[in-house]
């Protein structure tokens, strides 16, 4: 690729992002609470809390994301400052005859600070990830747009959204994670992504469930995770959310320092 297009590609992102926190070289730790019955009520709540508390003591090393039910957005942002939350999907709508649509002047409204795209889950068109991403950063809200397989999220990171996470889907809540069973999905996403956007950080997701699978992740060049079933269905979150996040802060130090 010529050195001009680069240089506009860069300017392009710059533009596109800079509505958005700065996220280099701080390691994510994102949960999804997907619709699990934890993600709700009080549970979800207590999750919240533990995650807040952790993000303040890993305040500057980690950084916590909770994408959460649409429902819980006002209960759990009114909770939490430092873990910040997010949707776990938006639609390509602005406010008004939308039955049953989640536009992001709501989910702003509403707490959220960013929100989940096109999870495996909930997949949306390469065309309604481009519209919602760029409104998105005109409100100032943050995208992590999810992807299958490392030529989707190299078509994702086009778009510029805040982060890339990258889930086999065939892995996802198996317990079976992608930094062990394939790695070559984390190596070749990184690799083509930063073909064509050299600064969003990518999450690798899909089976996560130690924290030396976190770490494993880190050591091979992602930005951080993706989580769901590790933390929802444990029987005691805290104790996972610290394992992730110790392993994590660890895994980066020591990256940082080769
Ligand atoms: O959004 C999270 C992913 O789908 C990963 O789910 P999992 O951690 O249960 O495998």
């Amino acid at each position: 690729m010529g050195t001009v297009l680069l240089s506009s590609l860069h300017a392009y992102y710059t533009s596109r992002t800079e509505a958005t926190r700065d996220y280099k070289g701080i390691p994510v730790l994102a949960v999804n609470y997907k619709a699990y019955p934890t993600a709700f009520g009080e549970t979800g709540l207590a999750i919240a809390l533990t995650a807040e508390k952790l993000a303040e003591e890993y305040d500057g090393i980690i950084r916590f994301i909770l994408a959460v039910p649409a429902t819980e957005i006002v209960r759990i942002s009114e909770s939490t400052d430092k873990a910040l939350v997010y949707a776990q999907h938006a639609d390509p709508v602005e406010p008004g005859a939308h039955t049953g649509y989640l536009p992001l002047e709501a989910l702003k409204e509403a707490g959220a600070k960013g929100t989940l795209l096109n999870h495996s889950e909930h997949r949306i068109r390469l065309s309604d990830i481009d519209t919602i991403v760029r409104r998105a950063t005109q409100l100032g809200l943050e995208t992590l747009v999810c992807a299958d397989t490392p030529t989707a999220a190299a078509a994702a990171a086009i778009l510029s959204p805040t982060m890339i996470a990258v889930e086999p889907p065939e892995l996802i809540g198996t317990g079976v994670p992608v930094s062990k069973a394939k790695p070559e999905v984390i190596t070749s996403t990184i690799q083509l992504v930063r073909m064509v956007n050299p600064d969003v950080p990518i999450l690798a997701g899909a089976g996560i469930t130690t924290g030396e699978d976190a770490a494993t992740a880190i050591k091979l060049g992602a930005n951080g995770v993706l989580v769901a079933s590790a933390v929802m269905k444990a029987k005691d979150p805290e104790a996972k959310l610290l394992e992730l996040a110790e392993a994590l802060a660890k895994a980066a130090e020591k990256k940082s320092q080769q």
